[in-house]
């Protein structure tokens, strides 16, 4: 009883400095902006608890269409309200200006727990540094280094799932996301650390790195479905100094992060040795003269980089960054190609014409055969435009400032004022399904769409007029390696497999990436599977 009436009583205090702070902003541009009407606003959660019990970014979808491009919704635990962007001219602004606009401050405790102070976590000079340094392991020369360890994988997937539907009596009924995952985790295996986690192998046992980082991330996936995961981080964003408090849930550490660190730290110690042993054996050369550490691997290329440069990161930063990409570069690239085949197995039409065009350029494919296929351009970026992995983010001002606006808004204009603290979503799942854009068959998998002729001035800005990869100085440094991996995955699976709609309902919902849901379980994408 009494943790309940303390709770309330907090509630209550904190209603009572919170909501006159809130009035004193009562006359700015936010208070002229449409939005949903407050009726249907829980009174503490707002209408974020809306956006969290509906699918994805379904709720921001629906309001977009009835309030433009620009709308405010209320926010949980009193907080002032806050704007969804979808205008065009808008979010190109507020990208474009990374430094003024940044990732909540209340999320940087939980992102360092989990990745570490990486590129993801960092801000301001730090970021602006790392992503110097770390941008060359992920150009088009650095990613076409890595096609023959993605062809590698993909056909280990291809071998496996053969195998079970040879074992099987009538096609192989199995949850698809368990086997792109595994996929996915030893391609970024290979190509950040040149290590295998032999996620794909029949042998890999329970207590292994791989089933250790699978286990965990499902129990993440699932935890993140739980009202807790809803209500943990509007709480911290009300009370930042919670994040740093002694509890478990703020500080587990991530599995991923603790196994990742701990390999990348054997190959960094092996470096050393080889350059101590250069040295003791009377090479007078400078550091920069000594043989290089020769991989394609990513973590090679940054210790090469590091012994060039002056200007470098430090171990930790080497050790978090790679960390965070096996984290960020597995899930995130997983979850989009799953929903692309389950859109190919509910679209057999769409899934066959694209099997002849993969078939048409034989079985041995290279990486320029991969960039000629139009189709398979067309399905990776149909798959992207509906399933973007990462299908929303969180901005906040960190000055006043004016954003341009595509389209004027009723009682505004053309320009927004907006406050210094204000935030702002940004539903890219929305932007990519907007019918003004992309027409009334906005929703609906049709990847000849990309093969007509388009108006590139209709489209916002980002990677193919699509918002998937975000936009600006901070967009996703790993486009290039994700669209590859997508292209050589989809084709080696394609070309041998046929893949059959179970007909089992599956929602979206973003746990922390977007997720396949049945029922209350994530992570679960039933498909049956034959041969070609
Ligand atoms: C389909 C796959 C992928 C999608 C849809 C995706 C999407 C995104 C998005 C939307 C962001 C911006 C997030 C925000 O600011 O809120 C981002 C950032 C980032 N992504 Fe990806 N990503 C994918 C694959 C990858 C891969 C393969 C890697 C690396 C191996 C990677 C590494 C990163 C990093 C490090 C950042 C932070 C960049 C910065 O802040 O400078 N991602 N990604």
């Amino acid at each position: 009883m009494y943790p309940v009436l303390s709770a309330i009583g907090l509630l209550a205090v904190y209603a009572l400095i919170r909501i006159p702070l809130n009035k004193r902003r009562a006359h700015d541009d936010v208070q002229s902006l449409p939005g949903p009407a407050s009726s249907i606003a829980s009174w503490i959660w707002g209408h974020e608890l809306l956006t969290f019990q509906h699918a994805a970014t379904q709720m921001y979808c629906v309001w977009a269409r009835s309030f433009g491009g620009l709308f405010k919704i209320k926010g949980a635990l009193f907080h002032p309200d806050i704007i969804v962007a979808t205008d065009h001219a808008a979010v190109h602004h507020i990208f474009a200006h990374s430094d003024l606009y940044v990732k909540s401050p209340a999320f940087r405790p939980p992102i360092k727990n989990l990745l570490g102070e990486g590129l993801v976590w960092s801000e301001g000079e730090d970021w602006h540094r790392q992503r110097k340094i770390l941008s060359p392991a992920f150009s088009e020369g650095a990613v076409k280094g890595m096609t023959s360890v993605i062809f590698e994988c993909a056909e280990r997937l291809e071998t496996r799932l053969t195998n079970l539907i040879l074992d099987s009596k009538d096609g192989a009924s199995l949850n698809i996301v368990h086997y792109i995952s595994a996929c996915t985790l030893d391609i970024i295996g290979a190509v950040a650390l040149s290590h295998s986690f032999s996620a794909q192998s029949a042998r890999t046992e329970a207590h292994s790195d791989a089933a250790q980082i699978s286990a965990s991330w499902a129990d993440h996936v699932n935890m993140g479905l739980k009202p807790i995961s809803f209500f943990v981080p509007i709480i911290v964003r009300a009370i930042p100094a919670i994040a740093k408090a002694p509890l478990p849930l703020m500080q587990t550490q991530g599995v991923c992060k603790t196994i990742v660190r701990r390999l990348g730290q054997k190959i960094l110690e092996r470096e050393k040795v080889t350059a101590s042993v250069e040295k003791s054996n009377g090479d007078a050369r400078q550091e920069e003269e000594l043989p290089q550490p020769k991989g394609k691997d990513i973590i090679s290329i940054l210790l090469r980089s590091r012994r060039l440069g002056k200007d470098s990161l430090s171990d930790e930063q080497v050790l978090d960054n790679i960390s965070t990409f096996a984290m960020v570069g597995h899930e995130t690239t997983a979850g989009s190609l799953t929903f692309t085949l389950w859109e190919l197995a509910r679209n057999p039409a769409i899934q066959d014409r694209l099997r002849a065009e993969i078939l048409s350029c034989g079985r041995d494919l290279s990486y320029d055969d991969i960039q000629k296929l139009e189709f398979l351009d067309a399905v990776v970026k149909e798959g992207l435009r509906l399933h973007p992995a990462s299908p929303q983010t969180e901005r906040l001002a960190l000055e006043d400032d004016v954003i341009p606006l595509s389209n004027p808004v009723t009682g505004i204009g053309g320009a927004f004022r907006i406050r210094k603290g204000q935030v702002i979503h940004i539903p890219f799942q929305a932007m990519n399904t907007n019918p003004q854009v992309w027409g009334p068959t906005a929703a609906v998998f049709d990847p000849s769409r990309w093969l007509q002729a388009r108006d590139p001035a209709t489209f916002p800005s980002g990677w193919s007029g699509l918002l998937t990869f975000c936009d600006g100085p901070r967009n996703c440094i790993g486009w290039r390696l994700a669209v590859l991996e997508f292209k050589i995955i989809l084709a080696t699976v394609v070309r041998s497999i046929i893949l059959v709609d179970t007909g089992v309902h599956v929602e979206e919902k973003i746990s922390p990436t977007l997720q396949p849901v049945v029922g209350d379980k994530g992570g679960l994408l039933p498909l049956r599977l034959k041969l070609v």
